[in-house]
């Protein structure tokens, strides 16, 4: 489980997080919904302990990540607002890389990569050097980064960004799978319909708290609208920052 309890976070004169709390259960996707700069970013790098809070906590299975930042990562799986690829190196050996940095090693190392090059339908390109991938075909490899240790919690910062059809949806089957297998799914969006789609609670965070949460359903019942997008716009005061 993931706990945020009371997050603040001050850059300057901008109150980035506001006495954010919420929670992320295991074998649910939890969406974090919020228009540009609400504070989705700011409170993902505060779970993985990127970003110190000023104060509140940020638990991993009660874990917090400034405490024990070893024994919170090897928990959790991280697909970054940010990433950067070592050019040089096959998509293979980026994976293998990070599973080696996470403690996997010779054949259980060679079978982890091996798995979700398979599970992400990376095979075609496995072998070559990032120089030259696209954006979608980035986003895979850093999402193999993120699974190859076979985290219990998966926490994605807009992770369908780029994507194209065929690969949005293997994200999203992936995340559905690793839902059934248990894994508690954490990810920030501010795109309606990927929500819709994907989340069994939905966390709507406006100027750094929670603005409401609850399914899809609920939320629309809190508001009396029939639609999702409409819903939001209620919540949150205005259209800003949302995509449909
Ligand atoms: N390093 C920083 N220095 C100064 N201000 C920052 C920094 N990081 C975030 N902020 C500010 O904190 C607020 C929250 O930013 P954050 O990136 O967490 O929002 P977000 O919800 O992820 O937005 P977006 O959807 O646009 O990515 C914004 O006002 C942002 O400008």
């Amino acid at each position: 489980m993931i706990e945020v309890k009371q997050l603040q976070k001050a850059f300057g004169n901008v109150n980035a997080l506001n006495g954010l709390s919420f929670s992320a259960p295991e074998g649910e996707i939890t969406g974090l919904l919020g228009p540009n700069g609400a504070g989705k970013t700011t409170c993902l790098r505060t779970i993985y302990g990127l970003l110190q809070a000023d104060s509140g906590e940020a638990l991993i299975d009660g874990i917090d990540a400034k405490v024990a930042p070893l024994e919170a990562r090897k928990r959790i799986g991280i697909f970054p607002d940010k990433f950067g690829l070592y050019e040089r190196l096959t998509a293979r050996e980026q994976i293998a890389y990070f599973a080696a940095l996470h403690g996997m090693q010779g054949a259980k190392q060679a079978e982890a990569v091996a798995h979700v090059i398979e599970r992400l339908d990376m095979t075609a390109i496995a072998d070559r050097r990032a120089t030259g991938f696209s954006q979608g075909q980035r986003m895979k490899v850093a999402l193999a980064q993120a699974i190859v240790h076979q985290p219990k919690h998966l926490i994605l910062d807009e992770p369908s960004r780029g994507l194209d059809v065929m690969s949005t949806r293997i994200l999203r089957d992936l995340l559905r799978e690793l839902r059934q297998q248990g894994t508690s799914i954490l990810f920030s969006s501010h795109v309606m319909q990927e929500v819709a789609a994907l989340c069994d609670k939905v966390v709507v965070i406006a100027a750094g708290k929670v603005a409401a949460q609850g399914t899809t359903q609920e939320l629309c019942e809190l508001t009396g609208e029939s639609a999702l997008e409409e819903a939001f716009v209620k919540i949150i005061g205005t259209d800003e920052g949302i995509a449909a």
